[in-house]
């Protein structure tokens, strides 16, 4: 029984994963990940490092981040807790939609994850309070590569849903787009 339907997005690699639900009187169980199956639409079969975040309050952004060559990573996203809206930007020298990002809600009662391919950037903002994140990466998370762009940016226009209520020094630090 195939558990996952993949939803192409107009940024090549930039996947919505829709999860197969199993309900019963007692609730639900729901798989986020199998290599064969993500083996069979081209997506990551190595898991390298699993994270969990937790957002305390509504309006907050994390991003946009990535790690750089050769640590370059793919990370599948799942929100288990509140609801977000989760961002990918595409910073792929030679690709199409350089620049672009795509949006969606990821929510604890939803049945979607974003796959996010190496030279995408990731962030998001909470649409609500205490928001749960599960990351998987196929990388481990290497601080020297870490690299990323400021959610802010100008040129990307991401339309964020809400005010931006908290921002890391760090994220409020990234740069600006320069680049022809
Ligand atoms: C990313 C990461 C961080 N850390 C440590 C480093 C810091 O001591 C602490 C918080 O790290 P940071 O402020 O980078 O966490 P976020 O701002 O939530 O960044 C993450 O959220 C954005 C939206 C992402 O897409 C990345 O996966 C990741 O960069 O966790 C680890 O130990 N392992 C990790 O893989």
């Amino acid at each position: 029984m195939t558990r996952f339907t993949i939803v192409e997005t107009r940024i090549a690699g930039v996947r919505i994963v829709e999860r197969l639900r199993l309900a019963d009187a007692r609730g639900s169980f729901a798989r986020l990940f199998c290599r064969d199956e993500f083996a069979a639409f081209g997506g990551p079969t190595v898991l390298s490092q699993i994270n969990h975040s937790v957002t305390r309050a509504a309006g907050t952004v994390r991003g946009m981040h990535l790690q750089r060559a050769p640590w370059s990573e793919t990370k599948l996203v799942s929100c288990l807790r509140g609801e977000i809206f989760d961002v990918a930007v595409d910073l792929r020298p030679d690709s199409p939609t350089r620049f672009q990002w795509v949006g969606v809600e990821l929510a604890e009662d939803g049945d979607r994850s974003l796959l996010i391919p190496q030279g995408c950037a990731h962030g998001f903002q909470t649409l609500t309070d205490d928001c749960g994140l599960v990351y998987l990466h196929d990388q481990p998370h290497t601080p020297a590569a870490e690299t990323g762009v400021n959610p802010l940016d100008p040129r990307l226009a991401i339309a964020w849903p809400r005010p931006v209520a908290a921002l890391s020094d760090r994220d409020r630090a990234l740069p600006f787009l320069t680049a022809p």
